[in-house]
């Protein structure tokens, strides 16, 4: 049975629903030492924002296949390590989305109403109604930095409260911002227009420290502004800097640059500043929705199947992964043998995409075909999440092409390798039951599926060419299973497929290649 380490707090139904394929073991008091000690023992590891996947935990790793993030921020997962040694990283983009969204506009309107402080002030027997006079939300301007999943349902929110929306993220369209009622703008008009301000964006290094003493000194001396989304984006010193000298009125953080907080600036403000430790994502709904996510994610990856949303290669919704599966095996299978007919070194891969697939989603078919041009290279090392790196690590170009009008079979896919000194081609589709067949290879047609061990000739079509073949397999005791010859015009070049049912020993090619009439032949493993 597969092992899981869970190191963070994750609900119960994610870790019954793992229990079903896997021995799950709960640690979630780890030091990042003993994170590295127990890690070489599992082949999955299912944390939220509190484990640090450091390089050294995954080189330690040696049979992780998969690191689960239940939540969506995955800045605590270092994924070019993880997708060098071929391992997928998988998070829950939306399972607390909406528990995110509240926190925010529970802070902006905690913010705006002192409830924090006026909570501690009755509670220590005091009755203080004046001093914690608010301001209203309705008619103010709230900037959004970060129109995506989040920000998206606090503009909605936000808009039903009265509210009017700038927002900045370039990443947007025009037309999107405005369905949600909010106006696209640039950074620094927000920053001076906006009476509140919320953060949704990831921390990036182009995010890291956006609000700094240069943009705090833009904002009105009434703004407020919300973190929710990751430490970091502000600098803290600088924040709390702002607020005890009035340059801005208030903030309400949930995110900060160092977690556990510690030692920080933030603590001694004076002025209004409400911090909460990371509850972002925690409520009820949003922690069963995002174990269960990420837990079944894990479950599909331990027993070979695709993930959802993995975040270090293609995602596919569950729709198009299934019209497309049996395609990215087609591809696989067509990458494995021009891998192996072209031999050496490959400089480039040409991808044609035909008839119906030209108006699909390409991206997982060129990985599948560069994790099958590479097996023969790198064997079980190569997969479809470190394919892409792998291929452009070795300098292999890759040129995608569509051609809709080929018509032969409803999809088909046109590999071509080219090599220092040659060119080698196939093409292949798939029949009414997904069945592969392999439909030319090096232009010339063929109609043959593919079998584990075959036997490919270049030859020149003549008389006695095909018997004496044969019988040479026959001398070393292999069994021919079907045989099938390709040719563009009679007695001119060919190409002959055999399908045996035993590995040939070593020497049948070079006893072949002897005979009058073959160019050159291959054994070709498949499957
Ligand atoms: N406090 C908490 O517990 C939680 C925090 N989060 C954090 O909230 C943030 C937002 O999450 P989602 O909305 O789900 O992500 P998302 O990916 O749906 O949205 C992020 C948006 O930011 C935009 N963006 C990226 N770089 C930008 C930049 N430099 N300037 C402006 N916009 C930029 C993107 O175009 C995108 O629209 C993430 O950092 C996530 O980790 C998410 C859930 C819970
Ligand atoms: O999903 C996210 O990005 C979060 O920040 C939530 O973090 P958590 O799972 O509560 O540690």
């Amino acid at each position: 049975m597969p092992k899981v380490l869970v190191s963070d707090p994750i609900d119960p139904v994610g870790i019954e629903l793992l229990g079903q394929v896997a021995q799950v073991d709960v640690q979630t008091d780890l030091t990042p030492e003993q994170l590295i000690q127990v890690i070489p023992n599992y082949d999955a590891l299912m944390i939220r924002s509190g484990t640090k996947v450091t390089p050294e935990v995954i080189e330690a790793g040696k049979l992780l296949k998969i690191i689960g993030r239940a939540g969506v921020g995955v800045d605590n997962v270092d994924i070019p390590s993880a997708t060098r040694k071929g391992i997928v990283v998988v998070n829950s983009p939306e399972g607390n989305t909406i528990a995110a969204a509240e926190h925010a506009l529970t802070m902006m309107l905690a913010l705006s109403r002192h409830v924090p402080k006026a909570n501690v002030s009755l509670k220590a027997g005091k009755w203080e109604r004046k001093k914690f006079t608010g301001v209203e939300v309705y008619k103010k301007t709230l900037g959004i930095v970060g129109l995506g999943k989040i920000g998206s349902h606090v503009a909605k929110v936000a808009r039903a409260m009265g509210m009017q929306l700038l927002a900045y993220d370039p990443f947007l369209s025009q037309e999107r911002a405005e369905q949600l009622g909010c106006k696209l703008v640039e950074l620094d008009f927000l920053f001076s227009e906006a009476d509140y301000i919320t953060l949704h964006i990831p921390k990036t290094p182009e995010t890291y420290h956006l609000i700094n003493a240069e943009t705090l000194a833009k904002m009105k001396s009434t703004a407020r502004i919300v973190n929710c989304a990751r430490g970091g984006i502000i600098d803290e010193a600088a924040l709390a800097k702002a607020i005890d000298e009035g340059q801005i009125a208030g903030a309400a953080l949930d995110v900060f640059e160092n977690e556990p907080l510690g030692e920080s600036p933030l603590s001694a403000v004076e002025g209004d500043l409400i911090l909460t430790p990371h509850l972002g994502a925690s409520t009820e709904e949003a922690q069963t929705n995002v174990a269960v996510d990420v837990a079944e994610q894990i479950r599909d990856v331990l027993l070979g199947l695709p993930a959802r949303s993995a975040v270090n290669i293609p995602g596919l919704r569950p729709e198009v992964l299934e019209k497309l599966q049996p395609y990215m095996l087609l591809a696989e299978t067509l990458g494995n043998l021009v891998g192996q007919l072209a031999g050496g070194r490959i400089e480039s891969l040409d991808i044609r995409l035909q008839g119906e697939l030209a108006n699909n989603e390409s991206d997982p078919i060129v990985i599948a075909a560069l994790k099958g041009l590479l097996s023969p290279a790198l064997q079980e090392r190569v997969n479809y999440v470190n394919a892409g790196i792998e291929a452009k690590e070795r300098g292999i170009r890759v040129i995608e092409t569509r051609d809709a009008a080929a018509r032969d079979y409803a999809g088909s896919i046109h590999l071509e390798a080219k090599g220092p000194l040659e060119t080698r081609s196939v093409t292949g589709a798939l029949l009414g039951d997904n069945e592969i067949r392999i439909t030319d290879i090096d232009d010339f047609p063929v109609n043959v599926a593919p079998a584990n061990h075959m036997l490919i000739t270049l030859h020149r079509d003549m008389p006695g060419i095909i018997g004496q073949i044969g019988s040479q397999l026959g001398g070393f005791n292999v069994n021919i299973a079907s045989m099938q010859v390709g040719r563009k015009m009679v007695r001119g070049d060919a190409v002959m497929v055999l399908s045996l049912d035993d590995l040939p020993p070593e020497g049948v090619v070079a006893e072949i290649n002897k005979t009058e009439g073959i160019r050159d032949s291959y054994i070709v493993t498949l499957q």
